[in-house]
């Protein structure tokens, strides 16, 4: 049987450019000979946006959906207006293929750096809802720039939306050894959503007794995040809390350049996007100091969800070994990138 992976690419802005060159580097490494790469490039991003002042096309919109997966740098720019781009291409993306489940997994490598004590065992997966909740766009201003401007930016839960999302958590949490599910939020004060979510996941829990059940308010999860990593194993919560708490998850266990993620659309009806957490890094584009290693890993979690779990389990092997290899000196973008693809092709 000939396998083929025919996948778009947007490097982005930033160091997007630059990590996803060596996603690529390491994906065309690790694939069996058999199996044919197809990459298309898409001009998308700050530069277009200067050149044309287009964020995401509808042609180019119906282009990307003719992919088996999306690879994606990072999007934002300093030298555009902050949104433009974050919700005209990125989040349009997002929404428009459905990726409601936003998967974030977190693990402490071995010799990484954490500023916790201890090295706690750090193995958790964040699900975070990917197409609702206060990204829609669901607000507005009056008296825009007066000193009685008036602002809201509205959460939209959906009961649709919710149940989806936390169906997916507790399959993904009762495939697991641990079988334990915590769902995040707020429903001590946004009584409407958090009730919502709450009653939702009380009751898909039922359908799992397998599964161990928790609930946190989002603050007091900030506080285990660093006092006890270890108790969490799948967390399920909103596209905002989410977006926060996997920030946080990444600076925990290894840093920001090493989280990786993936915008999944589970029904296949329109290709999954992968990317690290990451953003675009203004502050260090160009400088070589880009850890590709989250976008490497968004590679294996790219490679898994198209059924290559054999080359998945290797970028994460050689990921490991490399990281246990490690030994403070600086090495560049490029570097790190070559030496993974030497890893999983030996
Ligand atoms: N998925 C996406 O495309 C995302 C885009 N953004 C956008 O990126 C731009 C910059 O956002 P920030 O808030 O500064 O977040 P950021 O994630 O780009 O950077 C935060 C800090 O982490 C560091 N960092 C990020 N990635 C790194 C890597 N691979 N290796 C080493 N250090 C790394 C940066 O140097 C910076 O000090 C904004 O326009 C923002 O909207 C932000 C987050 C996600
Ligand atoms: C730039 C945002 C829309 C995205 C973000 O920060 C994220 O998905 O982590
Ligand atoms: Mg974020």
């Amino acid at each position: 049987m000939s396998r083929s992976i025919n996948l778009a690419v947007i490097p982005g802005d930033g160091i997007g450019q630059e990590v996803v060159a060596q996603g690529l580097k390491v994906l065309s490494a690790v694939l069996p000979q058999d199996v044919k790469l197809e990459t298309k490039a898409y001009d998308l991003g700050a530069q277009r946006w200067h050149r044309t002042g287009e964020t995401l096309p509808d042609a180019e919109l119906e282009s990307l959906k003719n992919h088996d997966a999306i690879l994606l740098g990072a999007i934002g720019d300093p030298s555009v207006p902050s949104g433009v781009l974050e919700r005209g291409l990125l989040l349009k993306l997002r929404f428009a293929f459905d990726h409601y489940v936003n998967l974030r997994p977190s693990k402490l490598f071995p010799n990484t750096t954490t500023p916790l004590a201890g090295r706690p065992d750090i193995d958790f997966v964040v699900v975070r809802e990917g197409t609702e909740g206060p990204y829609t766009g669901n607000g507005g201003s009056l008296r825009t720039g007066t000193p009685a401007e008036v602002a809201t930016e509205v959460s939209l839960n959906t009961a649709y939306g919710v149940e989806r999302v936390v169906r997916d958590a507790f399959a993904r949490a009762a495939a697991r050894p641990r079988k334990k599910l915590t769902l995040v939020h707020k429903n001590n004060v946004l009584v409407y959503a958090g009730h919502l979510w709450k009653n939702i996941f009380d009751r898909v829990a039922q359908e799992y007794p397998d599964v161990t059940t928790d609930y946190l308010h989002v603050d007091a999860a900030t506080i285990f995040f660093v006092t006890q990593p270890e108790r969490f194993d799948v967390i399920v919560t909103d596209n905002l809390f989410g977006d926060i708490l996997t920030d946080l998850a990444a600076a925990v266990s290894g840093g920001i350049g090493l989280a990786a993620s993936g915008n999944i659309n589970p029904t296949g009806d329109f290709p999954s996007m992968f990317e690290p957490v990451h953003g675009s890094a203004p502050d260090i584009a160009g400088t070589g100091k880009a850890d590709p290693t989250a976008t490497i890993l968004s590679v294996a979690l790219l490679l898994r969800h198209l059924g290559f779990e054999p080359e998945a389990v290797r970028i994460e092997e050689a990921v490991s070994a490399d990281l246990a290899g490690r030994d403070g000196t600086f090495r560049t973008t490029d570097e790190i990138g070559d030496t993974l693809a030497v890893r999983v092709a030996g």
